[in-house]
């Protein structure tokens, strides 16, 4: 009959230059395509160089050694009679785009340059990119010497068409082409391609899940069409995570989709569609018909080739299916995991070493590399991607290894350390030490108050003085002093260990550093500068304390950790000043002026709403109504510049952390401000004062407007009464 069609969408774990390794990937996946029956192949965004390749696409050799990885696809006996769709930089008229390049059987069909390009957030498309503008139409491309010794052309076509084959018709459009509001997807459904490929390169976010989900639900419902979308997986060499959500989807449903997150290098989805399908939605739908009649043609790339067999009338076709999407404690759960993994595996080290205090933050980050052995071990038992064993018996350079438990894993992966101090709580150490016992992680207890003296005696052996704690008459300047200097020394001391704990227990590497300063802290510059803070990744530095208790609430039930309660229910604490007969004398909270929920919302309003200091005032005098008066929402809005303004230059020295929040202030990648301000916002905070005295000044004119106002009633039904004034 030839009208079924079975399609496979690639998910494929690349990284930025790894030639070698993105070629073999994008081979397994043809491989298993054509083991799953399909006769189509698409796969994500730049899958051959790698998406993050950034300003290596200023280097010809990027161009070159992707036109070398596309030889040795077109050569491959594997790839023989598959319609295949790949993505990688071009550069066409000395002009570099970002491109899919069609092949069948040894011949390029089309290269389909990036029409749209992104710049949002992390997207920085058009500093190596430029968009095609020629729409519906193509230019002659002068293909390599190499590749044409290969398939025996000279020119090829490159631009904006379409595939005919003998049974359907494909078109392309590129990632943010379907996020834009003048998406390809519909021309080329008005003109009736009937099949549209994305290859993509969208990251994770928290609460993003469903982004993909509406737009190729709602792509496809309103112009029919199948719409095969391939994102990339993983950490290809940057904060950010690809997460995989790869999906087929026919008429408004969606018939496949690959795992949110996945330890799996190469995942491929199927499924199997009746063209007639798209042909009789499309025509049903009157209004559609109309368009598409008067819609203007692309250039039609014609190809002898059916993706369709010729007897296809028992072949099963795809059923819709459900997308849930993950909780953001779950997205926590597993998208840093897999980002740690990826980190890991291609660091070439030897495992993590976390300065563990018992709190919220450090607590989280030993929960994700224990989430990030449970997603080891599942795959392992399930027998998942084989790369993962061994990638392992590499880590850990034991050939024979096959882990027994998440937590025996995590014995070997993780080393753990508490470093108290005088001011430190038993209450932190011994929470310290159940949480390490329960997840199975390497754990230590040293005290560092020798080595604090030792550094003060220095300082005081030169001046003669003694700085103190304000509890003991000290100033601000001594009383801060004193605490970041056990800040400081911590981080001296984690980089000490994890270069020597893996010689200390007879196996080769170094650890990485954990870090676990949190979005808001880091916003707030509620940290010190240099010490634990400065480590090597930050699984959690893009994730909200808010969302971090969630995840805490979440990891408790789902790894059965009990003591993980008590770790939410204390209160945040540094630490680092003496407590008062083994009590707490220090909150975060209390030491920042703010609580983590409000520092929350002003991160929001200040990156996401864009809100200078007097839009952010008046928002918030608005939502805080019931809670505070104007002056005092004005003072809190101020409060939080004046820090944010004085501390920004700590977050050019921020650690590398997985990308998590719309609201990251990550420097220079995601939030691009200067780090010297005029913290006294002297202008901006002259409009703010301007607004109070206005709302103050209505609201008294409203009230003694409501007192001469129950005056007059007053008269006015004493005479209706008879009495008079
Ligand atoms: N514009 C600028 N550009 C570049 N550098 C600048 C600078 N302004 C100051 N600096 C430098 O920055 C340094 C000051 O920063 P830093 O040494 O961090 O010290 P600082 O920010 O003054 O104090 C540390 C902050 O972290 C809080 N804290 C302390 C301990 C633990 C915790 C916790 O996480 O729980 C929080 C503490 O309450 C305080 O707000 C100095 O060296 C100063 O010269
Ligand atoms: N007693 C300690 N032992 C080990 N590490 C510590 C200790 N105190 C602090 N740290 C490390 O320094 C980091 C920053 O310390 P800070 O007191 O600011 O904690 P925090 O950001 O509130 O995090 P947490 O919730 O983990 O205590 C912690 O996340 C932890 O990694
Ligand atoms: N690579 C792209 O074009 C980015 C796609 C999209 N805007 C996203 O946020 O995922």
């Amino acid at each position: 009959m030839g009208r079924k069609v079975t399609i496979a969408a690639a998910t494929l774990n690349q990284w930025a230059l790894d030639f070698e390794g993105n070629l073999d990937r994008i081979l397994q996946s043809i491989l298993d395509a054509k083991e799953m029956g399909a006769t189509f192949r698409s796969g994500p965004e730049l899958e051959i160089c790698g998406y993050s390749c950034e300003d290596h696409f200023y280097e010809s050799d990027t161009f070159l050694h992707s036109w070398e990885v596309l030889a040795e696809l077109l050569q491959a006996p594997l790839c023989k009679d598959m319609l295949i769709d790949v993505g990688m930089p071009v550069m066409h008229r000395n002009v570099a785009y970002n491109c899919r390049v069609i092949f069948l059987n040894k011949k390029i069909l089309l290269i389909r340059p990036k029409k749209i390009l992104c710049d949002d957030g992390n997207y920085r498309e058009t500093r190596w990119f430029t968009s095609w503008k020629k729409d519906k139409e193509v230019e002659d491309f002068h293909l390599p010497r190499m590749i044409g010794n290969i398939t025996g052309q000279k020119l090829v076509p490159f631009g904006d068409a379409v595939i005919s084959t003998l049974d359907t018709c494909i078109g392309f459009e590129i990632c943010e082409e379907l996020w834009c509001p003048e998406s390809s997807h519909v021309p080329l459904s008005l003109d009736g391609v009937e099949i549209i490929c994305n290859g993509s390169g969208s990251h994770t976010e928290l609460r993003k899940g469903y982004v993909v989900r509406d737009l190729v639900k709602t792509a496809t419902m309103k112009c029919g069409g199948c719409y095969v979308y391939s994102n990339l997986r993983g950490c290809d060499g940057q904060r950010v995570y690809f997460d995989g959500t790869s999906s087929i989807t026919l008429n408004g449903h969606v018939l496949s989709r690959a795992r949110q997150f996945s330890l799996d290098e190469v995942e491929v989805i199927t499924a199997t569609i009746d063209l007639e399908d798209i042909r009789s939605y499309r025509d049903s739908k009157r209004s559609n018909a109309h368009l598409s009649s008067i819609s203007k043609s692309y250039p039609r790339i014609l190809v002898d080739f059916s993706l369709s067999p010729e007897l296809d009338t028992v072949l099963p076709i795809a059923q819709p299916i459900e997308w849930p999407c993950l909780s953001p404690e779950e997205e926590i759960a597993q998208g840093p995991a897999c980002w740690l993994w990826d980190y890991l595996r291609r660091s070439g080290q030897g495992g993590f070493f976390l300065p563990l205090s018992g709190g919220v933050d450090s607590s989280s980050t030993a929960l994700l590399v224990y989430s990030m052995c449970t997603l080891i071990m599942e795959n392992v038992q399930r027998g998942g991607d084989p790369k993962v064993l061994s990638d392992l018996r590499r880590i850990t350079g034991d050939p024979e290894y096959t882990p027994k438990s998440a937590s025996e894993l995590c014995n070997r992966f993780l080393v753990t350390c508490y470093m108290g101090t005088d001011n430190s709580s038993k209450e932190t150490k011994q929470r310290a030490a159940a949480l390490a016992a329960a997840i199975g992680s390497y754990h230590m207890h040293i005290t560092i108050d020798k080595a604090i003296s030792a550094v003060l005696e220095i300082f005081s052996t030169v001046t003669g003085l003694f700085p103190k704690f304000a509890v003991n008459g000290g100033c601000p300047r001594q009383n801060l002093a004193l605490q970041n200097i056990q800040a400081r020394m911590r981080m001296v001391l984690c980089y000490l260990f994890a270069q020597l704990m893996l010689w200390a227990r007879d196996r080769p590497g170094g650890l990485l550093v954990l870090g676990s300063a949190n979005v808001d802290e880091a916003l707030r510059g509620y940290m010190t500068k240099y010490d634990c803070s400065s480590a090597d990744i930050n699984p959690i530095g893009g994730i909200s304390k808010t969302d971090l208790r969630r995840f805490l609430h979440y990891a408790k039930e789902k790894f059965k950790i009990p003591i993980i309660g008590d770790i939410i229910s204390a209160p945040p604490t540094a630490e680092l000043e003496p407590l008062k007969q083994g009590q707490l004398t220090q909150t975060d909270e209390e030491d920042m002026g703010m609580t983590y929920a409000e520092l929350s919302q002003f991160g929001r309003l200040r990156k996401i709403e864009n809100c200078g200091p007097y839009s952010m005032y008046c928002k918030l005098v608005q939502t805080w109504s019931s809670s505070y008066s104007s002056k005092q929402v004005a003072e809190k809005v101020k409060h939080f510049f004046r820090c944010y303004a004085i501390n920004r230059h700590k977050m050019t020295v921020l650690t590398p952390s997985y990308h998590a929040e719309s609201y990251s202030p990550d420097d220079n990648r995601f939030d691009l401000r200067p780090f010297l301000y005029r913290a006294n916002w002297s202008w901006q905070f002259r409009a703010i004062d301007k607004q109070v005295e206005h709302i103050s000044s209505v609201k008294r004119s409203a009230s003694s407007g409501s007192i001469k106002q129950s005056k007059k009633s007053e008269n006015v039904s004493k005479v209706r009464t008879g009495v008079t004034v």
